[in-house]
């Protein structure tokens, strides 16, 4: 694979297909990066940025970046730390800075044990073999915990391995438990939790690259506090306008306007930037407030 290098445009690798792809896309888009794929290539321009998505397998983002073969990727925290454990214990150049930690590809990586085992704790695995895609993750946990087993690797249905005889148990990712519960495995031990990761290559970047990062990051930040943000409208008895407003979480000042026919209540508008329960719209209610309105909101600048 041979990806055209330009001190100008910024190479960015995400996920081909998979749990992560379609997330990626999404923020890149929702920062203003228009990108048209055709599905069998992996190289995609930016019609409106000097910007190029190379789509690989989620494994090898860590390396692209580490290697500086591209600028930047997006990659789940788990596979991050799988490579850059293997990278160590091989002596191979693991460095990379981390731009910003993101709010998908949530899961957790653990070890589970069939159902019928007597499972009494983390000590019970000395000697038994498990099956994983993350040996260095689930051996860097054993020692640390110090237990002696032996691992399975596994690229792919590791779930399956102890049905097939090939494991005693299995550490592998978990997000709703269904996958597990499927395979008539018990999660017994988180060993990694995990959200997917914007990193940059170690090496310092031309200074037309870092200036599409700059503007980039203020734009990631924009994304991802506008998704937790509401816009809120509401009526509110104008002599209670102070304890609304204390309700609303992470509210800053409000825009407070008069209402026609009425003296006794006012509209307010405010930002929330904190999740709004339905809890707490009840109480805005029991307090007198009355066409309460939230609002997505899709971009912030602050
Ligand atoms: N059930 C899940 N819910 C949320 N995020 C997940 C889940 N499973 C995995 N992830 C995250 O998404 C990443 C990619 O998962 P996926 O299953 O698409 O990988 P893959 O099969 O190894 O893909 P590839 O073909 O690119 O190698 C994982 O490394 C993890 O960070
Ligand atoms: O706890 P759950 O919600 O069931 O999710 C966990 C499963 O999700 C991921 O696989 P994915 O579905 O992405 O398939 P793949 O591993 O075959 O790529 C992961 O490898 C687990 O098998
Ligand atoms: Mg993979």
């Amino acid at each position: 694979m041979v990806v055209e290098k330009s001190s100008k445009r910024l190479t960015i690798a995400i996920q081909k297909s998979g749990r992560l792809s379609k997330e990626s896309m999404k923020l890149l888009e929702a920062c203003g990066y228009k990108f048209s794929l055709h599905e069998a290539r992996l190289l995609a321009h930016s019609s409106n940025q000097p910007v190029d998505l190379l789509r690989v397998r989620d494994d090898d983002i860590p390396g692209l970046v580490m290697d500086g073969v591209v600028d930047i990727g997006i990659i789940g925290q788990n596979v991050l730390e799988e490579v850059r454990l293997e990278r160590a214990a091989t002596q191979v150049n693991n460095d990379f800075s981390a731009l910003r930690s993101l709010d998908f590809g949530g899961c957790r990586l653990s070890l589970a044990v069939p159902k019928e085992d007597d499972y009494q704790g983390v000590q019970d695995l000395n000697g038994k073999r498990i099956a994983t895609t993350y040996p260095y993750l689930l051996q860097d946990y054993l020692r640390r915990q110090g237990v002696n087993a032996s691992t399975a690797i596994l690229t792919g249905s590791v779930e399956v391995a102890p049905r097939a005889g090939l494991a005693d148990a299995v550490c592998d990712l978990v997000s709703t438990g269904a996958t597990l519960e499927a395979n008539g495995l018990v999660e017994k031990e988180i060993i990694f939790t995990s959200t997917a990761q914007l990193i940059q290559r170690p090496e310092p970047l031309s200074a037309e690259k870092q200036a599409i990062v700059d503007q980039l990051l203020p734009r990631i930040d924009g994304v991802l506090m506008a998704k937790e943000s509401k816009y809120i409208m509401l009526h509110a008895p104008k002599d209670r306008l102070e304890q609304v407003v204390a309700l609303l979480p992470g509210a800053e000042r409000p825009t407070v306007l008069p209402l026609s026919h009425t003296e006794e209540q006012v509209a307010v508008h405010v930002v929330s930037t904190e999740k709004l329960f339905w809890e707490t719209m009840e109480e805005l209610k029991a307090m007198g407030c009355s066409s309460i309105l939230v609002l997505p909101i899709e971009k912030m600048l602050g």
